[in-house]
């Protein structure tokens, strides 16, 4: 039994040793990615009980991504595709701005992931379950096993936090990301768009007009992530602003958001006050962006701690 449910695509990453155009780069490192994958990491080093379902090819990234999970202890439910394989991404260097990312995962074997993959996902003791945007982009199929696997933990009242992780590239049109990703929305209850998100999903990058947009379609608390400036709350007990944890040196910008979910998710599983919970999410993404892997830097409880008394924040 875990406390928390992931589910989507975990893909190798290769990421540039050096700057310039990923056709011109000679030498990459190998990593594991995912935004899903990435939470599940984070939530497991902080000691949460995690089960991460996804659907692998029978290839050696699959093998490598499985691997990569069992080193976390992260329980699994892994189908396995003799038909499809695992789905890789190239990351660039950049000294600023956002890396560019170049995915090779249409018709992957997590893309097939279907209603049937998730209706075997046990949920009984589950406390919640985490939705990314991604999966519903990857296919038809897979859009049909968000939605479904929504649902069943709606039944059991579980509760359903949801990243709209836009991937404007994976979708076959804006339009149809937008109405997609903003209906999985109105069934979470912890919502956690970033501004640029907001302005495409809503129209507005003020992020306590975002935060009013997601309260009135439902959700109990919306975390409105504004990079390095922190995070705006909207929950029951009011709206506040959280200034972000000024991070040493900025490597690579990606994984932020996963890592405020992080602290988001595990804050309300330990039922930390809101403040407390944004300031714990502001540490872990002011860490992920030191640091090149998307999940190598999230820290064990330990190195929270230590992180925060150096650098701010402070309600630990
Ligand atoms: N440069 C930074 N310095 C310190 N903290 C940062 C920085 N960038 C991001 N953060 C922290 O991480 C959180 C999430 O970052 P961001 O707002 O970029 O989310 P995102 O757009 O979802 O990111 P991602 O690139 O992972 O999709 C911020 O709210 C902030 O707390
Ligand atoms: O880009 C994606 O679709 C990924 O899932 C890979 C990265 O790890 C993710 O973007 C980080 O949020």
């Amino acid at each position: 039994m875990s406390d928390v449910i992931l589910f989507g695509e975990p893909m190798v990453m290769f990421v540039a040793e050096t700057e310039g155009p990923l056709d011109e780069v000679e030498n990459f490192t190998k990593l594991l990615a995912g935004a899903d994958v990435n939470v599940a990491i984070g939530l497991k080093r902080l000691g949460h009980s995690v089960t991460y379902a996804t659907r692998l090819g029978r290839d050696p990234f699959g093998t490598y991504i499985e691997k990569k999970l069992r080193k976390e202890q992260i329980h699994t439910q892994i189908t396995y595709d003799a038909e499809h394989f695992t789905g890789y991404q190239l990351k660039n260097k950049v000294s600023e701005g956002d890396p560019e990312v170049f995915y090779f995962r249409r018709n992957s074997a997590a893309s097939h992931l279907s209603e049937a993959d998730v209706e075997a996902i046990p949920l009984d003791g589950v406390r919640v379950l985490h939705m990314t945007g991604i999966p519903a982009a990857l296919s038809g199929s897979c859009r049909n096993a968000s939605y479904r696997l929504i649902e069943r933990a709606r039944e059991r009242g579980i509760c359903v936090t949801f990243d709209p992780n836009l991937r404007p590239t994976l979708w076959e049109s804006r339009h149809a990301m937008i109405r997609t990703v903003n209906h999985l929305a109105s069934m979470a209850d912890i919502v956690l768009p970033g501004t640029a998100e907001g302005e495409i999903l809503m129209g507005s990058s003020d992020p306590a007009e975002i935060a009013a947009f997601y309260r009135g379609r439902g959700a109990r608390m919306v975390f409105v992530k504004e990079g390095p400036k922190g995070a705006y709350a909207d929950t029951p007990e009011g709206c506040t602003h959280i200034a972000g944890i000024p991070a040493e040196q900025v490597v690579d910008t990606v994984g932020a958001g996963d890592g405020f979910a992080v602290g988001i998710i595990s804050g309300w599983l330990e039922h930390l006050p809101v403040a407390q919970m944004v300031e714990r999410a502001n540490a872990i993404g002011s860490i992920q962006v030191t640091v090149k892997s998307d999940n190598e830097g999230l820290p064990t409880r330990e190195e929270l701690a230590a992180y925060i008394a150096k650098r701010g924040g402070g309600a630990q």
